[in-house]
This record gives structure tokens, sequence and C-alpha cells, in this order.
């Protein structure tokens, strides 16, 4: 009975002056209540709150930004001190800390750094880039008409061609087993959470007890090691660039480990979102063939319909009305919906509560892109809002789905490149059109994973 009560107690404590909200019940925290859409639930609490508040999850007290204000703030003005990522035992046994997305400290600042310079260098938004995104845009037109099948496994077999590209110079042929084997077979729902689940208790109960070797897959091994010599004086692709700095640069931060790590996290990082971003845009335009037409319209008029007319980034400026659809979708099915967990790397104040070090914060992008305060019938698809009176596009700073400040996605010019010139190009001389077999795809999402995609749905394409 006294340590039931001491537990009781100690559960019921929180860090002074900590932001308000729900405790739920012991061991579990909110768990059982939060249902399958924890931003929904977090954002219910948003009128009694406010913008920042917390809530427990297990045995750890969250904090979390329910709207943008607060996340700008954080993110932003106070970035440095929001800069962090949780500590993950598993996670950091298995790649010995390195890579970019869950790095910390002077690792992730340095290797941050790094892919920004090498981005550049590489000449994103150049007519290179253009270039081979267009060639893989065209490549799954061809395997779409010739073999059809799930659509979201040939996106991904596209997006995973742009990132080898970009990484090694490379793509692979959509029949390349080895691709096939890493890219097209996602773990399902239930695996997902189980493993999710182990990891729980590997972390809270028995961290101490396991040892994991480190491990690479090995496709990342097999892009790390794709050229035998380095020609100093033509550096084509980014493992290039980061082999030519492992020469230079001594210490801990360019070694062939965390080339192999960030690769790993470029690749991933760089085809579920993109996939997960196309595959919606697919739906709406099968859900809103009026979308399409217009799309057609403004294709037809800005880029031509003559086959050596090619769709460059150029083009974006004078085609409001398909960055508005972009926009939209991005607004319409927020695909990382409380984005991915950062931590507070020193005490800190927010919103005049006290923030201890390490403790994880989530941000509500959900809520950002669904308050009625901000959003006339947020739960309605529709370009337009993104237009002004002259059919001018309003580019959103309520719109963010690649989140904001410090930590804030590094692909973003990448991926809007892939998703306006993917639909730039397909809709040039063709038109998806919804697969007879299978019908039309609803808004069901699949559940295997923390992103928010499409359910598996196949869809035709035809020449107009
Ligand atoms: C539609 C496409 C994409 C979306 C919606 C997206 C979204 C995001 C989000 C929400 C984050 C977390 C930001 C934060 O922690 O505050 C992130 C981080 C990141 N993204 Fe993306 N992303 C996309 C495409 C890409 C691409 C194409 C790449 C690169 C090939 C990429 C590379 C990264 C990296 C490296 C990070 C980690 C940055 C860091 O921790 O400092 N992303 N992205």
């Amino acid at each position: 009975v006294f340590c039931l009560v001491c537990y009781l107690f100690r559960w019921k404590s929180r860090p002074k002056n900590f932001p308000p909200g729900p405790l739920g019940i012991p061991m579990l925290g909110v768990a059982p209540f939060a249902g399958s859409k924890l931003e929904n639930y977090l954002a219910s609490f948003y009128k009694k709150y406010g913008g920042v508040m917390s809530f427990r999850l297990g045995p750890k007290d969250w904090v979390v930004l329910n709207d943008l204000e607060a996340i700008t703030q954080a993110f932003t003005k106070q970035g440095e001190s929001f800069s962090g990522r949780p500590k993950s035992v598993v996670f950091d046994q298995l790649t010995q800390g390195c890579g970019i997305v869950f790095a910390n400290g002077d690792r992730w600042q340095h290797q941050r750094r790094f892919v920004l310079t090498a981005l550049k260098r590489l000449g994103m938004g150049k007519r290179t880039m253009d270039a081979i995104i267009n060639e893989e845009t065209n490549r799954f037109i061809a395997s779409v008409q010739l073999a059809g099948g799930t659509v979201s496994i040939l996106i991904r077999r596209l997006q995973a061609n742009n990132t080898c590209n970009f990484l090694s110079g490379k793509h692979f042929d959509y029949k390349d087993k080895r691709l096939q084997a890493i890219i097209d077979h996602r773990p399902t729902g239930t695996i997902v959470q189980v493993i999710g689940i182990v990891k729980i208790v590997i972390e809270t109960v028995a961290s101490h007890l396991f040892l994991l070797p480190s491990f690479i897959p090995p496709l990342f091994m097999l892009l790390s090691n794709h050229k035998q010599s380095l020609d100093e004086n033509n550096l084509c692709d980014f493992i290039d660039i980061f082999l030519s700095d492992m020469k230079k640069q001594k210490g801990d931060f360019f070694t062939k480990l965390q080339l192999c790590h960030l690769i790993r996290d470029l690749f991933v990082g760089g085809i579920d979102t993109t996939t997960a971003a196309l595959g919606w845009g697919i739906v709406c335009l099968l859900n809103f063939p009026e979308c399409q037409d217009k799309i057609h319209q403004e294709i037809d008029q800005i880029i031509g319909k003559l086959n050596y007319a090619v769709p460059n980034m150029s083009h974006q400026e004078k085609m409001p009305y398909l960055r508005a659809f972009i926009q939209e979708v991005h607004r319409f099915q927020t695909i990382a919906g409380l984005n991915i967990p950062h931590c507070v790397t020193e005490d800190c104040i927010l919103y005049g509560y006290r923030i201890p070090k390490g403790t994880p914060v989530m941000s509500n992008i959900w809520f950002v892109h669904n308050d009625p305060a901000h959003w006339q019938e947020p739960q309605k698809f529709r370009p337009e809002r993104h237009l002004d009176g002259d059919g001018k596009f309003i580019p959103s700073n309520r719109v963010i789905p690649f989140s904001v400040g410090h930590r804030s996605c590094l692909g973003v010019q990448l991926a809007k490149a892939e998703l306006f010139l993917f639909y730039a190009g397909v809709l040039k001389h063709h038109e998806f059109q919804v697969d007879p077999n299978f019908g039309l795809p609803d808004w069901s999402r699949d559940d295997g994973g923390t992103l928010k995609t499409p359910k598996d749905f196949t869809v035709c394409i035809k020449e107009r």
C-alpha cells in the first residue's frame, strides 16, 4: 500500500509551472482515450488550454504546441532551445547516433549545414534537376500504361529513383529486385504496432539489458560504395561531395558509418513523404475531376501541348491554379499531422510556462491546417481558397507541411520540384481516370506507419 501511495503521488506530480493538460490514468496516461487520431484528440483541448499544453503518454509528459503562433515562437524564435530530438535508446544503439533526422547536438548542426550546402551545389531548382525529375516522371507514365498496378508502389519506385539520382547519380530499373525488396513491401499496421510496443518495453523497462548491434540496411551500403574512385574535379552527386569532404575533414562527423545513416535518412525522408503527398494528390484529382480539368487548361496555356515544350520550375510562377491545388492537398491531407517530435535542449520558458531540459515536444500541424478560426469549412477541398480575386496564387504561412524553424524539412526545395514537375509532366498529355476494376478511391488512410498515407489503390492513365 505504501509503495502504491508513493507511486500515485509521484504519478500525480509534474514539474513546477509545467503547461497544463490531461494526465489520463496511471501507467498508460491518455493512451486509452486518444483513439487513432491523436492530433484530433489534442486539438480538442485547444479551447481550454490555448496554444501550449501538455499530456501524459505512458510514463512521459509531452508538451504540445497546438497553434501556429506557439509553433513559430518555439521553433523559430526560440529555435536553438527547441531543436533537439527525443532520445531513443533502441534507435541510438542501432544507429550509434549517426544520420541526421534523429541526430542531436554538434553532429546534427554539422550535418545539417553540410546537407544544405551539398543541395545548393547540386543545383536544386536548376534545369539539370528538372530534367532528371522529368525523365523519371516519363518512366512512371510508361510503367502505369504498360503494366498498371497499385499506384502507391509505382510512385514509391519513381520517388526512390529521384532520390537515388540525387544521392548517387544513378537510378534502378523498376524491375530491379534490390529496389523492389526495399521499397515495395512495407510492414502492415499490426507489425508496426508490435514493433512499437516492443520498442517501448525495451526503452522503459529493460534498456540496459540489451546491447543492439549497429544496423545498416544493405541498399544504403550499396549506394555508399557506389564509386571506386573519386574525381575531385567532377563531383556530380551527393555521395561524391560527402566523400570529398571526408578526405579533407577530420573528426567523427565525416565517416563511412555517418554516410550510410545519412543516406538512409535522406532515402526514407525523401520517399515516404513525397509518395504520400502524390498519392493524396491523385486521390483528389479522381474525386474532384473539375480540378484536373483546370490544371489541364493551365498546362495547355502556359507549357503548351507540343512535345518539345517540357515543364520546368520556371513555369511555376505562371501556373497559379496548380500551385493552389498542391497547397490545398498539403492542407487537406496533412501527412505529418504531429510532425517529427522535438525536445528541448535546455530549461526554457514558453508562454510563461517552464519546460525542463529533455522534455519531448509535439507540434499539431494538422490543427494549424484545420483550425476553423482561420479556414472556412476546413473539411472541404477547395484550391480556390489559395487564389486572390485576380486568380493569383497566395502562398500561405498557415500551410506548413514541412514544419518551420531550425529543424524544418531539409528537402523542401527538392520535394516542391518533385511535386510540381510530376503533375505538370503527367497531366501534359495524360489524364488520371478511375480504374473500373477498383472504383473511386476514398479517403481512408493506411495505418502502417506514422505518416498519413492513402490506402493502396489502382488508377488508369489515358492519353488526352
Ligand atoms: C512532401 C514531401 C515532404 C514533407 C511533407 C516533409 C516533411 C518533413 C517534416 C514535417 C520534417 C520534420 C521537421 C521538424 O522536425 O520540425 C522533415 C524533416 C526532414 N526532411 Fe522532409 N519532407 C518532405 C520531403 C523530403 C525530401 C524529398 C527530403 C530529402 C531528400 C527530406 C529530408 C528531410 C530531412 C533530412 C529532415 C530532417 C531535418 C532535421 O532533422 O534537421 N524531406 N520533413
